[in-house]
């Protein structure tokens, strides 16, 4: 009998072909359907970022004028999706809202059951218009504040900053916003959005896949990891009297003592590249923009204290969660709100490979290898 190789976590195995996105770890690169990912976030709005992954080619410019004015149309809460976010208490996790809220759309969808390609397209750009809201009432909710409306002269991301705050962000927090929606925006087959792969090859709807995604994108081994890198500095200490080189050997002293322990320390290494995480440099360089925007060098030192520490001791690099979770800490997002963040960027690699998926759909259904008991009788 020939042995059965079980592929744990289906490490190093290709299960489908997919033209959205390509990972290569051996060139540290990412390419969003060609295009380098690091030059879309110079260059190219996150609006135009998510039709290029859904349409295969930027728009126009007639598409992108078209496209902003159904986006910005699209932006507003429906009252019962407010109404089900008040019923959630504010004990929940905020990823707990983001997935209620999604269910809520699928429900409140006159087209959820309409698989055709025009109905998932204009089911994906209307969850990708009204999900930055759901974020923005969620974290003003908690903290005792009313919600703040759209509004139609903004961009997503100046626009995302507004319904949070209150206020117009500086165009650099705009900026480094807008280049971590794209560098967030996808990443093939990782957890969540093969999770919405194998939901949707079971021909269920486009909302049920994105909630499911949702769910495995909360876990601290996927996207709950941008959190768990605040922590990590909150555990540590933010002193924003202290100088970089402070802050850098009390963190260093910190990751010693937890790699000692064997701990895993979140928002280091990459199930896929091994030699570095390809978006890192990009964020790193909208982190350090945020640092020097805010006056907080300490942020810079707890930084490269763990990384310097981390590298020394194990060679294991950072991954994009790691100067992710600081950059929206600074901004002034609550710890608990960054991985719904990570939610409305991702929305558009989910749904580009929903539609993927239906396209050419096979169910997916692996095999197991049964080592349970062997046959037995109840008499
Ligand atoms: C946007 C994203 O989702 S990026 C990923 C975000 N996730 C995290 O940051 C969580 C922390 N990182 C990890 O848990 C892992 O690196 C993963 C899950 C991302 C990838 O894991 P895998 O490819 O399965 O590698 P695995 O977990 O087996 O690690 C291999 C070795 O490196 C070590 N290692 C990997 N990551 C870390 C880490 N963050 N801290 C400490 N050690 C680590 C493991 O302990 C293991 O060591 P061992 O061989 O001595 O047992
Ligand atoms: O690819 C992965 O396994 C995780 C990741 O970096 C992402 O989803 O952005």
């Amino acid at each position: 009998m020939t042995e059965t190789q079980i592929h744990k976590g289906l490490a190093g195995v290709t299960v489908d072909t997919t033209s959205v996105s390509k990972v290569n770890p051996e060139s540290n690169s990412l390419l969003y359907r060609g295009y380098p990912v690091q030059e879309l976030a110079a260059e190219v709005s996150f609006e135009n970022v998510a039709w290029l992954l859904w349409h295969g080619e930027l728009p126009t410019e007639t598409e992108a004028k078209s496209f902003r004015t159904f986006e910005r149309s699209h932006r507003a809460l429906a009252d019962n999706v407010k109404a089900a976010i008040d019923l959630l208490p504010l004990t929940c996790h905020p990823m707990d809202v983001g997935r209620t809220a999604v269910s809520v759309l699928g429900a409140n969808h006159p087209k959820a059951e309409d698989s055709s390609p025009e109905a998932e397209l204009e089911k994906a750009t209307e969850l990708f218009a009204a999900f930055p809201a759901v974020v923005a009432y969620d974290q003003r909710r908690r903290r005792g504040l009313d919600a703040v409306g759209p509004r139609e002269d903004l961009g997503y991301a100046a626009n995302f900053l507004w319904m949070t705050f209150g206020e117009e962000a500086a165009p650099e927090v705009v900026d480094a916003f807008n280049t971590s929606m794209i560098l967030y925006a996808e990443h093939s087959f990782n957890a969540s959005t093969f999770t919405a792969r194998v939901i949707t090859s079971t021909l269920a709807d486009l909302h049920s896949a994105v909630t499911g995604a949702i769910g495995a994108l909360k876990g601290p081994l996927h996207g709950g990891a941008n959190e768990a890198v605040m922590h990590t500095f909150e555990e540590i200490g933010i002193r924003e009297d202290e100088s970089t080189q402070e802050a850098a050997a009390r963190a260093k002293a910190w990751m010693d003592d937890a790699l000692a322990q064997k701990k895993k320390v979140m928002g280091f290494g990459h199930r896929v590249y091994k030699s570095g995480d390809s978006r890192v440099p990009t964020m790193k360089a909208a982190l350090d923009d945020m640092i020097k925007h805010y006056g907080r060098p300490e942020i810079l030192g707890l930084y490269e204290g763990l990384e310097t520490a981390m590298q020394e001791a194990k060679g294991i690099k950072p991954n994009l969660d790691y100067p992710a979770g600081p950059t929206y800490h600074l901004m002034g997002f609550d710890t608990e709100m960054f991985t719904p963040l990570f939610i409305a960027a991702r929305i558009t690699g989910w749904t580009a490979h929903i539609m993927e998926q239906r396209a050419s759909n096979s169910l997916i259904r692996p095999l197991s290898a049964y080592e349970g008991q062997d046959e037995r009788h109840l008499s």
